[in-house]
């Protein structure tokens, strides 16, 4: 960048103008000229200083909408490495994060589920309606819950409840009530036979460890699966 003074004419004038007050000679003609010359370098620099101020004015406001959207894609870009995209629902990494928060805070009963025989549905109706299964599998979890619970895909059609500070007995309940919410109404998108889903649920008092309750639902997951599928077990 070129070092420019950009108020070289007023400096001028502003020098002439104390040269001709520290002259003294007291001619008329010398002072009308240099407050001539003045009153042209303030006018001037009036108008500069109003141009710069509504640029700096508008860069402001510039820089501000920048801002806005810069915050806006960081809480979008968060919101997806967070978010399952087919769902909404948390991914596994937030289930795991989500979990360890609460269970620092409070006991908590997890809920595993999984669809049952997913496999025959993408094979006989396509990948596409196993998604569209996928979707209105979560809408359902949403309704039955409520807002209670936080809601995660940890597998391709495998599903996570989080349930902070409710107890073993009513997890199991709520699970109950979620089987039979999806199982006991034909899906919008597979109308021709039902979806069905498998249950796991286990309990950890707060500061246990999410791993571990992860592994007792899973193996109480496995037992309703072995044990007929569409049904829900507990821990033992
Ligand atoms: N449409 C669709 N299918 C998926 C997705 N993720 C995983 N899958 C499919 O889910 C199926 C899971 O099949 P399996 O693990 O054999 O389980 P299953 O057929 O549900 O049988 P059970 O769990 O024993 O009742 C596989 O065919 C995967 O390809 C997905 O995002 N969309």
């Amino acid at each position: 960048m070129t070092d420019v003074d950009l108020f070289e004419a007023e400096a001028e004038a502003l020098e002439s103008a104390r040269r001709v007050l520290a002259s003294g000679t007291g001619e008329l003609a010398h002072y009308r000229g240099a407050l001539e010359e003045l009153v042209q370098n303030y006018g001037q620099l009036m108008r500069q200083s109003r141009r710069l101020i509504s640029r700096s004015d508008r860069t402001e406001r510039e820089l501000n909408q920048l801002n806005s959207k810069l915050k806006q894609l960081s809480d979008e870009l968060d919101y997806k490495a967070r978010h399952d995209n087919l769902t909404g629902a948390l991914n596994r990494g937030a289930v795991f994060d989500s979990a360890r928060r609460i269970l620092e805070q409070s006991s908590m009963s997890l809920v595993v589920l999984d669809i049952d025989f997913f496999k025959r549905i993408n094979d006989e109706f396509g990948h596409p309606t196993g998604d569209a299964v996928i979707r209105e599998l979560v809408n359902r979890l949403r309704k039955a819950l409520g807002g209670e619970g936080l809601i995660g895909r940890v597998g391709g059609e495998e599903f996570s409840i989080l349930l902070a500070g409710v107890p073993l007995d009513e997890a199991v309940a709520l699970a109950e009530t979620i089987r039979a919410a999806i199982a006991g109404e034909r899906f919008a998108c597979l109308p021709s036979r039902p979806v069905t889903s498998s249950f796991g649920v286990s309990w950890s008092a707060a500061q246990g460890n999410f791993e571990d309750a992860y592994a007792r639902a899973d193996e109480a997951l496995y037992r309703a699966k072995r044990g007929g599928r569409n049904h829900v077990e507990r821990e033992q």
